[in-house]
């Protein structure tokens, strides 16, 4: 191997920081001897605050800056949430690995409440994504929903500061930033679905340097990928963007991979939702079938909504 240096592009948010320390001591851990080193940098999507995601332009906002630092030579890999990288990735790059996956449930996070359930009528709730605005219309209807972008630290100040009784954010984040006390209760499948690929790691890198992706790939985990292939193949076949309501959990065990799929109607908290088992070498396969569940059910009308 010739590889002298890995520089890896990061968000400077300190999650994107956290896990971009991480892959970088897992990379120095598997090939000693190599220097690696961080690339911060700036993305539309952190600048853009006051407007929800969905208008903006969607999860591709926070690659684009990492993807040109790749492409003009400037790092050698990238390193996202895969719940933040789009079902379909520009051309010329590819994910050599995806690092097992961390606890993929939602958090509830309240300093009054225990958990859903314990939440008055009609209390603010602080969240932007579709998802789990969905999911809570369909639990709750009489809450109100409120919009929460930013940081998970400007969140959490966003909610102390009083805004709302109660936030969601994601377990793994959480945990990552070693806020694990402000969990106050999980929400969980196959009731509650996370979002396709949350809880996962992801490193991007261009696909036509060899060299690079088979340092990197030995980071792999092949049952984590093998769930999130069925879950974003899943997201993809349904249109695969952040602007609808999406939700998918695939558990991989020894006699296979099991898919649970939804999609929600965040005004009405209609939720659909479509199961099916397939073998590990049909992950896509799955994903489809999944999908396809999904639209005879009537997705298409949430969807294109
Ligand atoms: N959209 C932001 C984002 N992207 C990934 C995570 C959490 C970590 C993960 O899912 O790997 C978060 C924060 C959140 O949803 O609370």
């Amino acid at each position: 191997m010739t590889l002298a240096v890995l520089r890896i592009a990061t968000r400077k948010s300190a999650l994107a920081l956290w896990q971009a320390e991480h892959v970088a001591g897992l990379l120095r851990a598997a090939h000693p001897g190599l220097r690696v080193e961080l690339v911060p940098l700036s993305t539309r999507g952190d600048e853009v605050l006051d407007q929800p995601l969905a208008t903006i332009g969607g999860k591709g906002l926070f690659l684009k800056e990492l993807e040109v630092a790749m492409l003009e030579g400037r790092a050698d890999l990238a390193v996202h949430s895969l719940k933040d990288v789009p079902a379909e990735l520009e051309p010329g790059f590819t994910l050599p690995a995806i690092l097992p996956r961390a606890d993929a449930a939602d958090a509830f996070v309240s300093n009054d409440y225990a958990n859903l359930a314990a939440l008055p009528h009609g209390a603010r709730v602080g969240t932007s994504s579709l998802r789990r605005q969905a999911l809570l219309r369909a639990v709750r209807p009489d809450l109100e929903l409120l919009d929460l972008r930013g940081n998970v630290g400007t969140r959490l100040q966003k909610l102390d500061a009083g805004h709302y009784e109660a936030i969601l954010l994601a377990c793994a984040g959480l945990e990552r930033l070693g806020l694990h006390d402000r969990i106050r209760s999980r929400l969980t499948a196959p009731d509650w679905l996370p979002a396709p690929g949350q809880a996962a790691i992801a490193i991007e890198a261009r696909a036509d340097l060899p060299v690079v992706l088979d340092a990197l790939a030995v980071l792999d985990d092949a049952d984590t990928r093998l769930a999130v292939t069925a879950e974003r193949a899943m997201n993809h076949a349904l249109g695969g963007s952040c602007t609808v309501p999406v939700g998918a959990w695939c558990t991989v065990t020894e006699r296979g991979l099991h898919l649970r799929g939804m999609v929600g109607e965040v005004s009405s908290g209609r939720l659909l939702v479509a199961e099916a088992t397939g073998h590990g070498d049909e992950a896509v396969k799955l994903g489809n079938s999944v999908a396809e569940a999904l639209f005879g059910q009537g997705a298409a009308k949430l969807l294109h909504h």
